[in-house]
């Protein structure tokens, strides 16, 4: 809707009204035609201003009526409409201008921001471009060059640089609908024509054709197989080199191959994935609307390793206070200069002063005492973490919760070494933990939902997609990296090599391969979890070939590897060899290739020619199988919190919308098939085996992802 109102005698006011963030609904987009049809008509009005309800403009077309069938009038001619009216009308932008929203305001003849507004031209995150003239009027507006970063990356800017790009008008700190009031009562009556944005000339530029194909380059690159940021690029390049009317034309044949694109479905997937995890509910009933958060003010962290390191910065980044522990008198020093470096190198591209008096360190545990919230990030050893947690428990004062940072030990296990296991919750960050957008709140059957509410807030806070989960080894993410990790290393064994299964990897559009992945993260971690659970024990049972563990299918590759001491960047060496400990290109090793050839002779392996659909089907079908064992488990609560984990934590290329989005685009039907054929040919990989859960989906009619919670729902009701 949009309410029409008159003020100061001859302004008419329009105010967009669709909570919570004015999207153009069609029922907005008919207000705004009709209202503006009435301004211009009504002798009395003499000028117009447009805004939006509770301090919000618009935050651009209604998502949730894309998958529908389009009613109401489109957003083209609405804004044209405006753009061309006679009487001088003002955007007045508080909140925010997106999308649409800001489409809109570039309609309009003059725009005044809040000082507190952001504006931007997001499309390109749901796999769109500004299709509603943004791609033509933006880059008239403000020039080529700042109008395709804009545009290619979809970045929100402050008012304050959208006054210095030049796409905004006035800034204020003050009451924006009566600055813009004021100020179009000034221009009512003046021509509006060198206002309208669609007359104007695209700023010239030269060498345009060298500009665009360096730009093509980079987005190419950096797009990962997205199409939407390549068509951005098209787009501006005909505002630049084609007359308005033929730009449109070109804009609106772009936009329609993106609109039903595969890839535009799985980021807007994305977009409501993202905001869905926020609404986490547990087995108990517990829920995020009925489960209070408690405020924290002070933290503790304990471990100052690499990831204590990033959690404290993270603390400190939100304004809570810090008490980092660690016992090492050297490992605290070290740290100390390292959380200051950190907090002092992101002021500085802010802008700001770092918070560096918010941190505050100690060796001994008993400085964790008064914190409202402690996170023990120590060494990922069991035994460890028990004695931390039991002496936690004794120490810190009644109320604290305590979080451990585990990457899939039993939360539940360290609860049980306190007096207060219902004040004790998972908080897995992923390195570097300044930086990473995941955290999954591990909740075990005896943390309270207050606990689980306040790990929950508390991530949010530190601006992370925080995503609850229950407590299994390795949780939701590592759970399921497990046998995908597992598949790579089977298909060397048969005769791939690491180069072809990062290649097929990266192609899909993962950041990085699992194998250039494992070498970043450290080859040694794994080795130490194997380890640990028994399965790199040289004491095989006699009899037992080496490749068999527990009776199953089992590749000793990685742990042959650390045995020679290459655990990846770190030393320089691991699947893949670089030129000095640390270094981070990766180069072929011709050392690897013939260790590969002399474990399979020595084994009997006959090397095979492996395509690219094998490595994608079992490296992809055995994960996504996994998140469906999960899903059946009540691990996840739904199909949301595994593609959100996996696009915010793992490298998942969010225009694929995560790995359950994924299967249910291939076809539920089409991974059963697949996993059912790769299980007959290797009966001794049981991760192979296609779940119960996949097997129900498909046999009641493979619906889409957003129903899988119902039929999860029911199953679980029958057993
Ligand atoms: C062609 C395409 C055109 C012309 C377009 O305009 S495409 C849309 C472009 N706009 C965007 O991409 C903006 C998307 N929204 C956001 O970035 C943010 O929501 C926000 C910055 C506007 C507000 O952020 P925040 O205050 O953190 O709130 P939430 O993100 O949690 O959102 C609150 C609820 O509003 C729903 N929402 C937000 N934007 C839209 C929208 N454009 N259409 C429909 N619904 C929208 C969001 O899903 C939240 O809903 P609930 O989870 O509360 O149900």
């Amino acid at each position: 809707m949009a309410q029409y109102s008159r003020v100061a005698g001859s302004v008419a006011l329009i105010t967009l009204q669709n909570p919570p963030v004015n999207a153009l609904s069609a029922a907005v987009r008919q207000g705004i035609v009709d209202t503006v049809e009435r301004a211009l008509r009504d002798p009395e009005v003499n000028s117009v201003v447009i805004c939006g309800q509770n301090g919000k403009f618009c935050g651009g077309a209604d998502i949730k009526e894309f998958g529908r069938q389009m009613s109401g009038p489109p957003l083209v001619p609405m804004i044209h409409a405006i753009e061309a009216g006679h009487k001088p009308m003002v955007a007045a932008i508080e909140g925010v201008a997106l999308g649409g929203g800001l489409e809109l305001a570039l309609g309009c003849h003059y725009r005044i921001a809040h000082s507190k507004a952001r504006l931007g031209l997001p499309e390109v995150s749901l796999g769109l471009l500004p299709a509603a003239g943004g791609s033509q009027r933006l880059p008239r507006l403000i020039g080529v060059p700042a109008a395709l970063d804009l545009i290619t990356t979809g970045r929100h800017v402050t008012a304050a640089e959208a006054l210095k790009l030049g796409i905004v008008d006035q800034v204020t700190d003050h009451n924006t609908v009566d600055v813009a009031v004021k100020f179009v009562q000034s221009v009512a009556g003046q021509s509006m024509d060198s206002r309208r944005l669609s007359t104007r000339p695209c700023p010239s530029l030269p060498n345009l054709d060298a500009v665009f194909e360096g730009v093509m380059q980079r987005v190419r690159q950096s797009a990962r197989g997205a199409i939407a940021p390549v068509a951005c690029v098209q787009a501006v390049r005909a505002a630049a080199t084609l007359p308005y009317p033929q730009g449109m034309e070109r804009e609106k044949e772009l936009m329609g191959t993106l609109f039903t694109s595969g890839q535009a479905r799985a980021l807007q997937y994305c977009f409501f994935a993202q905001r869905a995890v926020g609404k986490w509910s547990l087995p108990s009933g517990a829920r995020w609307d009925t489960s209070k958060a408690m405020p924290i003010s002070k933290a503790a962290v304990i471990g100052l390793g690499t990831m204590g390191r990033g959690i404290t910065v993270a603390l400190a980044q939100t304004g809570v206070s810090v008490v980092a522990v660690d016992t090492q008198e050297r490992q605290l020093a070290e740290a100390k200069q390292a959380v200051s470096g950190m907090l002092e190198r992101m002021a500085q591209k802010r802008g700001s002063a770092p918070p560096l008096g918010l941190v505050h360190y100690s060796n001994n545990l008993q400085a964790a005492a008064d914190a409202d919230l402690v996170i023990e990030a120590v060494f990922e050893d069991m035994a460890l973490k028990e004695s931390v947690f039991q002496q936690l428990s004794a120490i810190c004062k009644p109320g604290t919760f305590l979080c451990t940072n585990t990457s899939g030990l039993d939360v539940d296990r360290l609860a049980s070494h306190t007096r207060r296991p219902e004040l004790v919750v998972g908080m897995h960050f992923f390195a570097p933990a300044h930086v990473m957008k995941l955290l999954e709140v591990v909740c075990g059957p005896r943390s309270s939902p207050e606990a689980v509410a306040t790990a929950m807030q508390l991530g949010k806070k530190m601006g992370k997609v925080s995503v609850a989960v229950g407590n299994c080894p390795g949780f939701v993410g590592n759970r399921m990296l497990k046998p995908y990790v597992e598949q790579a290393n089977f298909l060397l064994e048969e005769g791939a090599t690491p180069e072809l299964v990062d290649q097929v990897l990266e192609d899909f559009g993962f950041a990085m391969g699992v194998f250039r992945m494992s070498d970043l993260s450290g080859l040694d971690v794994g080795w130490r979890i194997r380890k640990a659970d028994k399965l790199t024990d040289p004491s095989v049972p006699a009899g037992q070939p080496v490749r068999v563990r527990q009776g199953r299918r089992y590749s000793p590759l990685a742990d042959l590897i650390c045995e020679q001491g290459r655990f990846g960047q770190k030393t320089g060496q691991g699947w893949y060899h670089y030129d000095k400990p640390g270094g981070r290109v990766a180069r072929s090793d011709p050392w690897l290739h013939s260790f590969l050839e002399e474990y399979r002779a020595r084994h009997g392996l006959v090397a095979r020619h492996i395509d690219h659909q094998e490595v994608l089907e079992r490296c992809l079908y055995v994960l996504i199988n996994e998140g469906f064992r999960i899903l059946d488990d009540g691990i996840a609560a739904g199909p949301e919190d595994i593609d959100a984990i996996y696009v915010f934590g793992y490298g998942w290329p969010r225009h694929r919308g995560g790995p359950m989005f994924y299967a249910s685009m291939v076809g539920l039907a089409r991974v059963l098939e697949r996993l059912e054929h790769y299980h007959q040919a290797h009966p001794d990989v049981p991760h192979l085996q296609p779940c119960r859960l996949l097997r129900r989906l498909v046999a009641s009619g493979s619906p889409p992802v957003q129903r899988w919670r119902e039929v999860i729902k029911r199953l679980h009701s029958q057993l």
